[in-house]
């Protein structure tokens, strides 16, 4: 049997008296590469957030069987005088940093800028200096040091210019393979994606699919369509 990472029954979260997710059941099985696709305002970003605690839900219960999980939040939010170094920055993703880098993490990390197509010195530069595409890198990178059981991306390509965006989701699939991680991934556009054994959740406040991809595109057909 597979094993079970999350478990959501029932879920309800509500914001004042909108319900943004209603009465969610569904399970993460450890190895499983869902996409959650639905219109904007949906409640996609509302039902990961209840995964990191970042929502309190108003009814039903989620059940957690890992404690190693990595987010990616959809908002890249930095302070604009963060006056930290790209290598600093993604060194404070890791579970116990020290005092001073140690070199095999600086050696990690450069494996990682150069599967994704990012220079050794951008590490030199001030994180605030970055752009939106560089930036959604490093935040994957400081996620992805942290070894992670369950990685959770909200949108993680959509700064990235599309000549790169489908590399980029074989990068993410080859690392998801070496590393035998289970991610979670909210986009707008499943075209980008290998699709290849993953899976797909259509919410619009409801679940209203959850299954593999081969058999989304016959719910698709019946006149459903993502956002
Ligand atoms: N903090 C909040 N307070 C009140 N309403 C909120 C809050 N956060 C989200 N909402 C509302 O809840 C609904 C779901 O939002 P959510 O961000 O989860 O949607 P989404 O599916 O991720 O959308 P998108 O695809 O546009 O990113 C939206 O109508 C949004 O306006």
């Amino acid at each position: 049997m597979d094993k079970v990472l999350v478990k959501y029954t029932d879920v309800s979260i509500k914001y004042g008296k909108y319900e943004a997710v209603k009465n969610a059941s569904f399970e993460v099985l450890k190895g499983d590469f869902l996409n959650i696709i639905g219109p904007n305002g949906a409640g996609k970003t509302t039902l990961i957030k209840s995964l990191i605690h970042e929502i309190n839900l108003s009814s039903g219960k989620i059940e957690m069987f890992t404690e190693h999980m990595g987010y990616v939040p959809q908002k890249l939010m930095l302070k604009r005088n963060f006056p930290i170094t790209v290598l600093e920055f993604i060194y404070t993703g890791y579970p116990n940093p020290k005092f001073r880098i140690p070199k095999h993490a600086i050696e990690e990390i450069k494996v990682y800028l150069n599967k994704m197509d990012l220079e050794e010195n951008i590490l030199n530069q001030k994180i605030n200096s970055l752009s939106g595409g560089e930036l959604q890198r490093i935040y994957l990178i400081r996620s992805l040091i942290s070894n992670p059981e369950i990685l959770i991306l909200d949108e993680p390509a959509s700064a990235l210019d599309p000549s790169f965006r489908e590399k980029f989701y074989h990068i993410l699939h080859d690392i998801k393979k070496e590393k035998d991680m289970t991610i979670l991934h909210i986009t707008h556009d499943l075209t980008d994606v290998v699709l290849d054994h993953s899976k797909v959740m259509y919410v619009d406040q409801t679940i209203q699919f959850i299954g593999k991809y081969e058999d989304y595109k016959a719910f698709e057909h019946e006149g459903h369509h993502h956002g």
